[in-house]
C-alpha cells in the first residue's frame, strides 16, 4: 500500500514514520502528478490558510477534488481536518469542501493551546493517545457522517465513508492505531 502524505507545509516527516509503523509505504507529495499511484492520502496538520494558499497554487484543489472522487480515502488531521471540511465557521469559504461537518478553528482557546490526553476512539481503542495543538473541532456533522470521538462533549473524530478527520496530531505519538484504522479504510475502498 502506498499512502501520500500532502507535503506542502505541516508535520509531514511524522505521518511517514506512523505509517511505515503501520505497515505502509508512506510517500511525501509536493506534486499532483504523484496522486496517480496513491491508495490514499493524508492531509496533515500544520496551517490551513497555508496548506490552502499552497494547495490553490499547485493545482491540488482539484486534483484531490477529484482524487477523493474516485473514493480514494482521504484523512486530515488538525489543520487537515479544517481543508477537508465542507464548512469552516466564521470563513466564508472551505478549502476541498469535501466532508460534509462543519468545523471550528482554534477551538479549544488560549488558555489550552496544547495538551495531551488519551481518547477512546470507536473502532480503534479506548486509550488512544492525542496531542491537541491550536487544535479546530467538530461543531455538526451532517448526514452519513460517524463521530468516532468526543473529548469534553465536543467531537473530535469523525468519518464519512472513505474519508477520516481528526482534531488532533496522532502523528506527535507512537500510538499508530488511527494511522492502522485508516489503512483498513484504505484496503476496502482500492
Ligand atoms: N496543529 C494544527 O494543525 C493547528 C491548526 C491551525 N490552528 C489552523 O487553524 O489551521
Amino acid at each position: 500500500m502506498k499512502i501520500g502524505v500532502l507535503a506542502l507545509q505541516g508535520a509531514v516527516a511524522e505521518h511517514i514514520r506512523l505509517l511505515g509503523q503501520a505497515g505502509a509505504e508512506g510517500v511525501a507529495v509536493k506534486k499532483t502528478e504523484q496522486l496517480q499511484d496513491l491508495d490514499g492520502i493524508i492531509i496533515p496538520g500544520g496551517e490551513s490558510t497555508t496548506i490552502g494558499k499552497l494547495m490553490r497554487t499547485y493545482g491540488f484543489i482539484d486534483a484531490l477534488r477529484e482524487f477523493a472522487g474516485r473514493k480514494k480515502p482521504v484523512f486530515g488531521t488538525c489543520a487537515g481536518l479544517i481543508v477537508i471540511a465542507k464548512e469552516i465557521a466564521g470563513q466564508e469559504e472551505a478549502h476541498l469542501g469535501l466532508m460534509n461537518m462543519i468545523v471550528s478553528r482554534n477551538a479549544f482557546g488560549r488558555q489550552r493551546e496544547s495538551f495531551e490526553t488519551d481518547l477512546a476512539i470507536q473502532g480503534v481503542g479506548d486509550d488512544v493517545r492525542a496531542v491537541f495543538i491550536r487544535a479546530p473541532l467538530i461543531k455538526e456533522v451532517g448526514e452519513g457522517v460517524d463521530v468516532l470521538a468526543t473529548y469534553k462533549d465536543e467531537i473530535v473524530a469523525a468519518r464519512e465513508g472513505h474519508l477520516l478527520a481528526a482534531s488532533f496530531h496522532p502523528e506527535l505519538t507512537d500510538d499508530y492505531r488511527l494511522h492502522a484504522y485508516f489503512l483498513e479504510m484504505v484496503k476496502d475502498y482500492n
